[in-house]
């Protein structure tokens, strides 16, 4: 098992890191928990997959367990899933000391997150990912929230975490679509400034992916150690962590066009927002064109979509309904947008004054016929 820390003075915590670590979880749990008392919250594909053994660990360890069980999808980090949830905890009546525990992917410890951040005005949370997403980024950082008809994760709170508890082993039962979409976002480590961290992915991305134990542990780590340096520098966003979102303006654009459904998944919209934010940082003169193209064809390589045109149900793109959902970006301020700009692979930075003619410029290059 490898430890990081996410250094936030008295919110600091750790990061457990393992295969394994699931049937070890009572265990890693008892030094955090306020009471021996939680509540488990998943998806139906989780919860058959891994109640049995979390449970199992958490008995052992004398923690009382009660598991809820909701729809897997985007579609759950919604108002009405947020509703149903502390519906039942309430009904359960869970107390203040009682902590809530994410098993899942990010929509399962973005919504569980938020749950715990406003379930009688705050309670503790542990986050066990069980996604490459969710053990790569999702889990680090304590962005909770929920989607709503506005746009992405427009309402949510910082709440971090107690314990991040990564098995990796629950990896070998993700879908590769899946997979693919969470290396995305550990590609964006490399792309924010990292350069030999992407040379290194350019060579070993594959094995990651194939499920190589020592690259992915790398990758894995790799990933954990750059967020939590970053959150650790800056956990409410005031400044830097905006890298973290490199790729996401447009992602998020593509998403919500796509109706947050099946179409595109979060990390293939981001892996196409960070082939776009280089299109735009060559567009503006600031980044050599070749890096868009090298960052395209590595995301190719691993299978993943480099062209929105060509997805399945790709609706017909409008340029100008993507700005207006660019324009909900939690970045705006003024009515201004401030982009997550790259000088080439590993060197990102935030851009406030960018021409709009070359956003629509990029924006048309990757969407239009
Ligand atoms: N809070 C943050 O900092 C942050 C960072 C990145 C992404 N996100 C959010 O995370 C969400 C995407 O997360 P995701 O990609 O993990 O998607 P997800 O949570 O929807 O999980 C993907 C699918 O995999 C299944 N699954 C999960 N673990 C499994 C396992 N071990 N074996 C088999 N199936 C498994 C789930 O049931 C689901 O169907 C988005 O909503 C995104 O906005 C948040
Ligand atoms: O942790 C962060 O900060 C990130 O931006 C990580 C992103 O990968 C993640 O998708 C995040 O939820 C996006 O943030 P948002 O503030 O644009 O919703
Ligand atoms: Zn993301």
């Amino acid at each position: 098992m490898k430890t990081l820390t996410v250094p936030l003075a008295e919110r600091t915590y750790p990061i457990h890191i393992g295969p394994g670590l699931l049937a070890r979880a009572g265990e890693l749990l008892a030094p955090v928990l306020r009471r021996p008392s939680v509540a488990v919250v998943t998806d139906h594909t989780v919860g058959a997959l891994y109640r049995a053994p979390l449970e199992a660990s958490l008995k052992a360890a004398g923690i009382a367990s009660r598991f809820i069980e909701l729809p897997p999808g985007e579609s759950s980090k919604s108002f009405a899933t947020l509703e149903r949830l502390l519906d039942i905890l309430l009904e359960a009546r869970v107390e203040r000391s009682t902590t809530l525990v994410a098993l899942g992917g990010g929509v399962i410890g973005d919504l569980t997150g938020f749950a715990a951040a406003i379930l009688l005005r705050g309670v503790d949370f542990v986050q066990i990912p069980t996604t490459l997403l969710a053990q790569v980024d999702s889990s680090v950082g304590g962005k909770t929230g929920i989607n709503t008809r506005h746009g992405k994760n427009l309402v949510g709170a910082f709440h971090q975490p107690r314990l991040v508890l990564a098995d990796t082993g629950v990896l070998d039962t993700l879908s590769p679509r899946d997979l693919r979409s969470g290396y995305a976002e550990v590609v964006k480590y490399g792309v924010i400034d990292d350069p030999a961290f992407f040379a290194w992915l350019e060579e070993n991305g594959p094995a990651v992916l194939a499920g190589d134990g020592d690259a992915r542990a790398h990758a894995i780590a790799t990933s954990c150690a750059a967020k939590a340096r970053i959150v650790g520098a800056d956990e409410r966003e005031s400044g830097q962590r905006a890298l973290l979102n490199l790729g996401h303006t447009f992602g998020h654009a593509l998403e919500a066009e796509t109706g947050f459904g099946p179409t595109l998944l979060h990390g293939e919209a981001v892996g196409l927002g960070m082939i776009m934010a280089l299109d735009l940082s060559a567009r503006l003169g600031v980044a050599p064109a070749g890096d868009a193209r090298r960052l395209s064809a590595h995301l190719a390589a691993c299978g993943l979509p480099v062209d929105p045109r060509t997805l399945a149900d790709a609706p017909s793109w409008d340029v100008d309904r993507l700005l207006a959902h660019m324009g909900h970006d939690k970045k705006v301020s003024d009515g201004r947008v401030t982009y997550v700009l790259a000088r080439g692979i590993g060197a990102a930075y935030l851009e406030r004054n960018v021409d709009p003619d070359r956003v629509r410029e990029t924006l048309g290059a990757a969407v239009l016929p």
